[in-house]
């Protein structure tokens, strides 16, 4: 099985949990990337199920929008009931790492508003430490050189994502070679920093449901 079975196989199992769940007044919240794709793709045969979405990124919004999924401000929105999207790695806790696709920011935001993170993944993101992919940060730009040698104190290794801008308008470093020894302390420490907007570390709001595609079927994993 290829890894975009695996991915279209774990979109369509995050479909079918929900799907029980869908009111005329639904809103859900949609994450970014390519496994968060497929899931827009399946689940576009059911909007008449449901009201509309919060989109995490502008991609993830004119890919609604392109299937007729209106698509809503987050400020008009008070409840989402579920947050699905892909993850670029996921250890035993439910700690993740996310923002190789630079959406990081606005994923955390929407994750933070819903109630259930289901996050959808294939055998390839499954970690017993987070850190072998290097941790996104997004950070005002005035502010790189500054983070880039604090984010150096801290034992990692940040290289400037060259030619990206958020949808923030911010830059984004990837740190390399940083020991995750505790997820939600890093988190905190990094987002310390002045210039920083967020990093990538989804700790403090993990998910609540990974479901993780292999060669034999759809794995469902819960702290
Ligand atoms: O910024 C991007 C997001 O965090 C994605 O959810 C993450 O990179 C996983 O993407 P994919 O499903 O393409 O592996």
């Amino acid at each position: 099985m290829t890894q975009d079975e695996m991915k279209k196989a774990v979109a369509q199992a995050a479909l079918d949990r929900i799907l029980p769940h869908l009111e005329e007044d639904t809103i859900l919240g949609i994450g970014t990337g390519s496994t968060a794709n497929l899931f827009i793709d399946a689940l576009a045969a059911h909007k008449t199920r449901f009201d509309g979405a919060v989109a995490s990124s502008q991609a993830s919004a004119d890919r609604l929008k392109a299937h007729g999924i209106p698509v809503y401000d987050l400020n008009s929105v008070s409840n989402l009931p579920f947050y699905i999207d892909g993850a670029d790695e996921f250890d035993p806790h439910l700690n993740l790492i996310k923002g190789g696709g630079a959406a990081l920011t606005r994923e955390k935001i929407v994750a933070a508003v819903s109630k259930e993170f289901i996050c959808i993944v294939d055998q390839t993101k499954q970690v017993e430490v987070l850190g072998n992919f290097p941790l996104p940060v997004e950070v005002i730009p005035m502010a790189r050189s500054y983070v880039a040698r604090e984010l150096v104190k801290l034992g990692g290794d940040p290289e400037y994502r060259e030619g990206v801008v958020t949808d923030n308008g911010n830059v984004i470093l990837d740190v390399f070679n940083l020991k995750i020894v505790d997820p939600k302390a890093l988190e905190q420490q990094i987002n310390m920093l002045t210039g920083v907007v967020t990093n990538g570390l989804f700790a403090h709001r993990g998910a609540n449901v990974i479901l993780m595609g292999t060669p034999q079927g759809v794995q469902e994993i819960t702290a």
